[in-house]
């Protein structure tokens, strides 16, 4: 295996089968009725057979894309040359806005998913510039900290290019951090994994990627991985963890996975949808009833998160923190 870090080796039963199985059947939804320059506010009875549709492909695949967006393509476009730029930049250019054990923001190119480094670099930042978030996983440590983003100097444009995107994006959903992820060409792609199999601990992804493709979603109804086929000016959104819990698990957070190749690099960008820190995530109270008993004990997001980027910082010896780990037992056995 020559020069490739056994670090970045995944045990037998996680290795991509690199046969491609790309979906057609991953629903594609057009939302022109959200943005039909004639009827600025669309009413209830023009969304109902739209909003209909995002219920089944959130029950069947938990992802879906979406075209007809209203988001504009230049920022989307301008931003992936910036991060193309950025990435291009000597590891010593981009460790000067590292991410580290104070700030969880800016440039890192060492995160583990289930204990395997994922063969990939990445750069955080946050929708505001400055956002409050919990300080500790601890429950009863109410310390709060600010995030700050760290923008690279000299004469890259990604802040501006950056900022513009977010303005954008954060028009389909809310707000909280976007990540511009790189995935650099791989000597062994059927042992590594760009990102390693995963579910989103936040509410919504929405995600924009290259044309080399790589996402792959694990099907519900047999377990088979299925490649994303990129969709040219779509966005792929997925339910995460979060809306999960929302639902009651009508609507389930499912796996999903990077893939790499050994001919190109891949560039792709997430938003990550999610509440305030302070939000309490449990069932909503309109799902719940004695038929329908809650299936989540309620637990606060801000300590979840913090949980959860400790672990990818550190490799941990334990599983990081799970949604299951708030499961009541089930009354109905
Ligand atoms: O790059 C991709 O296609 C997926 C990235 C992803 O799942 C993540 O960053 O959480
Ligand atoms: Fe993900």
């Amino acid at each position: 295996m020559g020069e490739v870090d056994a670090a970045f080796i995944q045990a037998t039963e996680y290795r991509p089968k690199l046969a491609v199985v790309e979906a057609d059947d991953i629903p594609l939804i057009d939302l022109s009725v959200l943005n039909s320059p004639d009827s600025p506010e669309p009413d209830a009875t023009a969304i109902r057979p739209l909003i209909a549709e995002i219920g089944e492909a959130c029950k069947n695949w938990g992802f879906f894309q979406v075209i007809n967006h209203g988001v504009p393509l230049k920022p989307r476009q301008y931003l992936e040359i910036g991060a193309r730029k950025f990435f291009a930049l000597s590891k010593e250019e981009k460790k000067k806005v590292s991410r580290n054990e104070v700030n969880p923001l800016g440039y890192y190119d060492n995160e583990h998913t289930k204990n395997v480094r994922d063969w990939k670099e990445v750069f955080d930042f946050t929708v505001h510039n400055q956002t409050l978030i919990t300080a500790s996983h601890e429950p009863d440590d109410n310390e709060l900290k600010e995030y700050i983003n760290q923008w690279p100097d000299n004469s890259l444009e990604l802040r501006e290019e950056c900022e513009h995107y977010a303005e954008e994006v954060q028009k389909l959903a809310y707000k909280f951090f976007i990540r511009l992820n790189h995935y650099p060409a791989c000597p062994v792609p059927h042992l590594a994994l760009g990102v390693g199999q995963h579910k989103d601990g936040v509410a919504l992804a929405i995600l924009a990627q290259d044309d080399v493709g790589g996402l792959e979603v694990k099907r519900k109804t047999d377990g088979e991985w299925i490649r994303v086929k990129p969709t040219h000016d779509a966005y792929v959104i997925n339910v995460g963890d979060i809306i999960q819990v929302w639902s009651n698990d009508r609507y389930e957070s499912v796996e999903h996975r990077a893939v790499v190749n050994s001919e190109k690099d891949r560039i792709s960008i997430p938003f990550f949808f999610s509440p305030a820190h302070y939000t309490i995530v449990e069932p909503l109270e309109e799902l719940i009833n004695d038929q329908n008993p809650a299936k989540y004990k309620p637990y606060n997001w801000g300590e979840y998160f913090t949980n959860r980027i400790r672990s990818n910082f550190q490799k941990l010896d334990v599983e990081n923190i799970q949604i299951y780990h708030f499961k009541l037992p089930d009354k109905f056995g």
